[in-house]
């Protein structure tokens, strides 16, 4: 099996990306791969406090650009502190949350556009795009519902955009489906949970050979 490939895992909110990576890296263990779970925005110090700032709820007034340069900050110190030395060490790195987060958020659903925010992250960690993406897709409704229901997390600033922003997010996310055919993998999340394992260790299996 290979073993130091950089896998994102994408998709919209309570799409079940965070229960997935943990039972995913578990089977990986198994198969004696070395394997490092991390997550976006955060995954380090420096990124977990940036974090905070981008999400917090009461921070509304934040310009739509500035929050794109704070999430191709975060990224950059995690990647290059994180990420990029886990990958020199041989390691597998599942990543929650990546660039195509940005593209998908800030690019298509705020408008700034998909090539300007591919720009600012190529300043911010290089033109490397990672080596397999798995995107969760469902409807937003369900997402949304399931964190509320659930209520395991706080509720963030994004969590709580109009459901029209939500669309458009999703919509953004299967345009870079057409984008990059060969690297995002397309798994349906609006299965039970241990469905959509099943389908999520299919597609790495395949890929890992
Ligand atoms: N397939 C599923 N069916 C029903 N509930 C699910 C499923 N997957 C996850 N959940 C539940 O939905 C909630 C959100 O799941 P999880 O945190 O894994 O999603 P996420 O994609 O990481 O969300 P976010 O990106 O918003 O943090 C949790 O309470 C989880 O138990
Ligand atoms: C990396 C990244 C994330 N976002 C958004 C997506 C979510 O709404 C939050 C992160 O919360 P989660 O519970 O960790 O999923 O941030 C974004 O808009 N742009 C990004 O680059």
């Amino acid at each position: 099996m290979k073993s130091n490939l950089f896998i994102t895992f994408e998709g919209p909110e309570g799409a079940g990306k965070t229960t997935v990576i943990q039972k995913i890296a578990e089977r990986l263990a198994q198969e004696n791969i070395d394997v490092l779970a991390t997550r976006e925005p955060g995954g380090i110090e420096i990124a977990e406090k940036i974090r905070t700032i981008i999400l917090n709820p009461a921070h509304t007034a934040m310009d739509e650009r500035t929050e794109a340069l704070l999430y191709a900050a975060a990224r950059s110190q995690h990647y290059f502190e994180k990420v990029r030395p886990a990958l020199d060490a041989g390691k597998m790195v599942i990543c929650d949350r990546f660039i195509d987060s940005s593209l998908a958020y800030q690019g298509y659903a705020r408008g700034i556009g998909v090539d300007e925010v591919l720009s600012i992250n190529e300043f911010a960690i290089g033109k490397k795009l990672p080596d397999i993406t798995i995107l969760f897709d469902l409807e937003p409704e369900i997402g949304l519902a399931r964190i509320h229901a659930h209520g395991e997390r706080e509720v963030n600033r994004l969590d709580v955009e109009s459901l029209a922003f939500h669309q458009k997010v999703r919509k953004g996310y299967l345009q870079l489906v057409d984008r990059y055919p060969e690297r995002i993998h397309v798994v349906n999340a609006d299965q039970n949970i241990e469905r959509v394992v099943e389908d999520v260790w299919a597609l790495l299996f395949d890929a890992l050979q």
